[in-house]
This record gives structure tokens, sequence and C-alpha cells, in this order.
């Protein structure tokens, strides 16, 4: 059978710095292919090569449907030679209606006077009907939700792919790393549609460091580790562990560690009468060391409560105590919440919590300036020497403090941000999916970091959908039904199951097989 895609002998180096060496890998027509791969591992600069943006180092081959094409890649011309990519941030304008959206590449290749917008909506009407999708083509995309905003990104790149002036077969959709910032239970939504794209005939390569979704959604995968090829393997027929170990070269821990809050102790932090953001008068506290999880469905209100606590949401009411400290959330700010030893990671890190265009060693010895380094005047040296100490720490690679934060894979810049707030030495941290994007091994890593921190006496609070994170990390779990807690889960109680079952029974009682 001829691939659909095949990429052979390809590396890159930046500046010295070889971070692909001689990979090959190849596409079946028809397939789900994954691509693995630990935090750096070259992922997303394999992604890059294949869709033009970047050129390889000289020897690379690339054939698509059999066809050599030359490399480099001309600059927009992938999806015309049958490759299109769905970045995470999904390229869509939200001010804009869908059938806006859906047209934009074509828009600037066609004379946009001669459009017809009704019978533009109507084609993309037609269009979703044919994948199953129910979207309203005269929606705003800013209206819509995570999974139908995926779901347009998806469908405009499969159609673009057809609009292609090639005939070297139906063409391959490049996804990469589409489901983090979806709840768990849309991403079964994505798969079917990602089912339909491939019995059309297209392939799809799929990156991402979620394994069970891996081992569901595709038939092979292709692992790098350090920029090399560490195996192609087929993953209904690999287990879970065979594949981590393919990707980070050792097993992981088998069990969640035992849990080393105190009992009995009082309370270190008290959450009382928590309202707004969707939130309906909730209280919760927690004891010194404990790392609590908070979950749901999306809309049910968890997702709001580190953001209200850290004073980014207003209108919050409530009280949040800490310790012998007891503050009106009304009254609450982050500058006031820094300063009280409360510190938040939040979930879109490239957007709140770093500078993509200031060094590594700039954006992780912010909070500190003053208080760790000298206070009148920034000395390079120093807070190099403080950022490469970090990086060590908490596993960061490359771990060169120079280095603009853009520069780092996704996951490597998280670790950043993590290291950033942990060294400030915390009471109460406030975490939003704090290991989306961070491959497995370096999950552990940063679990690591998390329970240092708790060891010195801080207390965690973790809103996620990633129940497999909740539990290797929590105490104890509070799963969140319309605004309000639902059930809570401890100790053994906890596992991946138990919470995906809890949240999707509305959260009214716990799971039968507790
Ligand atoms: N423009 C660049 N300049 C210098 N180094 C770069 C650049 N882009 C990527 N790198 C380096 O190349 C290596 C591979 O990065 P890449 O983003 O491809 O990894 P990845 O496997 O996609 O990681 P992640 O899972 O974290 O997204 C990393 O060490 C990264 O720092």
């Amino acid at each position: 059978m001829t691939a659909a895609l095949q990429a052979r002998h390809v590396s890159k180096t930046f500046g010295g710095n070889r971070v692909l060496d001689d990979v090959s890998l190849a596409i079946e027509p028809g397939e789900v292919h994954g691509l693995l791969g630990q935090n750096g591992s070259g992922k997303s600069t394999l992604i890059k090569i294949l869709a033009g943006y970047q050129d390889a180092d000289p020897g690379a081959e690339l054939l698509i449907g059999g066809h050599r094409v030359a490399l480099p890649l001309p600059s927009g011309q992938s999806q015309s030679l049958g490759i299109s990519t769905v970045h995470q941030h999904l390229a869509l304008i939200p001010s804009l209606s869908v059938v806006e959206n859906m047209l934009l590449g074509r828009l600037g290749r066609s004379n946009a006077m001669a459009l017809s917008w009704r019978k533009a909506r109507a084609e993309c009407a037609a269009v979703f009907q044919r994948y199953g999708l129910e979207i309203d083509p005269a929606a705003t995309v800013s209206g819509l939700s995570a999974i139908e905003r995926a779901m347009v990104a998806i469908v405009r790149a499969v159609e673009d792919l057809g609009l292609r002036s090639s005939g070297s077969g139906p063409g391959v959709l490049i996804l990469d790393e589409p489901t983090p910032f979806l709840p768990k239970q849309d991403v079964e939504t994505l798969f079917a549609l990602v089912r339909r794209i491939v019995a059309r005939g297209a392939s799809v390569l799929f990156v991402s460091h979620d394994i069970d979704e891996v081992r569901e959604i595709t038939d092979r995968a292709t692992v790098l580790r350090d920029g090399r090829l560490a195996g192609t393997i087929d993953t209904k027929a690999s287990s879970r562990d065979e594949i981590i170990k393919l990707i980070i070269g050792r097993a992981l821990r088998a069990d969640r560690p035992a849990s080393e809050v105190a009992q009995g102790a009082p309370a270190k932090v008290a959450v009382t009468g928590l309202s707004g953001g969707g939130v309906k008068g909730v209280d919760f506290d927690l004891q010194p060391g404990e790392i609590l999880g908070l979950t749901g469905l999306l809309g049910s209100g968890f997702e709001s409560v580190v953001y209200m606590l850290y004073g980014a949401i207003p209108r919050t009411t409530g009280t949040l105590r800490i310790e012998d400290e007891t503050t009106p959330l009304a009254e609450a700010t982050p500058a006031r919440s820094i300063a009280a030893g409360t510190v938040l990671i939040p979930g879109d890190r490239n957007a709140r919590a770093a500078i993509g265009i200031l060094p590594i060693a700039d954006n992780v010895t912010m909070p500190v300036l003053s208080r760790k380094l000298n206070k009148w005047f920034v000395r390079r040296g120093p807070m190099h020497q403080l950022a490469q100490d970090l990086g060590r720490q908490f596993g960061v690679v490359p771990n060169r403090p120079e280095q603009p934060l853009s520069s780092l894979s996704g996951g490597n810049a998280q670790k950043v941000v993590i290291a950033k707030w942990l060294q400030t030495d915390p009471r109460l941290i406030l975490l939003d999916e704090p290991t989306q994007g961070v491959d497995v091994g370096a999950r552990e890593l940063v679990f690591d970091a998390i329970r240092g921190a708790t060891r010195k006496g801080a207390a965690v609070i973790c809103a996620s959908s990633d129940y497999e994170q909740l539990a290797m990390l929590c105490d104890r779990v509070l799963v969140f039904a319309d605004g309000r807690v639902g059930a809570e889960l401890n100790g053994e109680q906890i596992s991946k199951q138990s919470i995906a079952e809890t949240c999707l029974r509305g959260a009214s009682k716990l799971p039968d097989a507790l």
C-alpha cells in the first residue's frame, strides 16, 4: 500500500543543538497515527517541518501519496499538497461567524466580492451535516463551546484539504494536542469526528500526551525520544506500560503515594460561603499539607474556584481564612493574594503566566527579584544562577536560562511557570490543570514538586478535569454539580474511574462500586 505520507531522514538543528536526528515516519491511508514523546522530544518541530512552517536540515525526504515533494514546502502551500494542521489554539477568529471562519483560507484566494453568503451558509450547513455536526453556520465563534470550536477548526482543515489541486490521495490531517483544553466527556465527540474523517479515506496524525486516548483512537504510533525515533508501535496491541516505557525509557511509579496529611490537625485554610462565577455558597477547608482536588462537568462551577480565591474574578463573595488571617473575597486582588502567600498557576500559561519573548531567567525570577536578588538593581549573574538551579530542580530541558521562554517546548514552559511560583514558599497553592501538555514522565516531577511544597506546610487546591491527575495527586476530591459540592471522595475512594463516574452521575451520589 502506498503511504499517505512518508517522511525520511528528517533532522533539525537550532544553533548547533540537534533537536531532530534522522527521524522517519510513515502514515497509511485511512490510519490514525499517534505521535508521542516527552516534552522537548521534537514532536512540534517535526510537525512544523511537515506543515511547511520550518525547514529541515539537508537530506530530509517527504513523499505525499507516493509523490516526492521538495523540501522546504513552499510557505502556505502544505494544504494544496495534502497536509492540513490544526494547532491547539485552533486559529479561529472569535468575532467572526462560523461560515466566515470556514472560508478564511479560501477568501484570500478567491474574489470575495462575488461570494454569496446565503449560498456559503447553505454549503457550510451541508458540510456539517456530512460530519454529523449540529452547528449553526451563522453563529459567532465566540459563542460556541470549546468542543464546537475544535470541531469547526477540524472540519475546516479537512475541507481545505479536499480543495487542493494535486491528485495524490485524500491527504493527512495533523491534530496537534487537540484534547487538553476539552472536558473529558467532549473528547469522545471529537474522536467520533476523527473516525468519520478517516472513514472518508483521509489519514490523521494525532499528537497527544494522554496514553489512554492514544490507545483508544490511534492504530499505530511513532515515538520520539530525545529527537530520535524510539520506535513505531501497534497501539491496540501495546499495553499502557509498554507505551510509557518507550516514551520515557523507564516505567512509572505504580501507585499513588500514601497521604501524608496529619489527621485531626486544625484546618490551615477555610473557605466559607464562596459565591459568584457560577458557584453557589460553597464551604470547604484544608488541613496543613493537604492537596484538595476540585472537579466536575464543565459548567458545574469548579473551574472558577481557584480564580475566585485568588481575587481574579470580580463580584466574588465569601471569605478565605489562611491560618488566622481572614480575607473577605470581595476585597481580594491578585496582588493582595501574593502578598498573603497565595499563588495561582493558571491553565493558560501562555496568556496568563509567562512572557514568551523574555528569557527564561527573567520569567522564573520575577516574583523573587527583590527578595532573593538585589533589591536595587538587577544583576544578571545571580539571576541566571538562580534560574539554572530551579531549572535543574524542576527538570527543565534544555536548562539554558538565557533562551527566550517561547523557545521551550510547551511542557518545559509549564515547568518554568511552576518553578517560578513554588520557589516563593507559598502558604496556599492554587492550580488550574497544572500538567496540561506535560509528558507522563515530567508529570511525576511536577507532582513531586507540589508534594515537596506541602511538606513545607503549604495547602494545595487543584482544579482539573484530568481525572488521572487528580487520582495521582490529591488526598481528597470535591466533585461539583450545579455550582455546589455534590460529592466528596477520600483516600482509597479516589481513582480515575471513580472520579469519572461520580462526575457523570451529576455528582449526586458516590459510585456504587465504592
Ligand atoms: N525556535 C527554536 N529555537 C531554539 N530551540 C528550539 C526552537 N524550537 C524548538 N526548540 C527546541 O527543540 C526541542 C524540541 O522542541 P519541540 O517543541 O519540538 O518538542 P515537543 O516534543 O513538541 O515538546 P512538547 O510536548 O513539550 O510540546 C526543544 O529542546 C526545544 O527547546
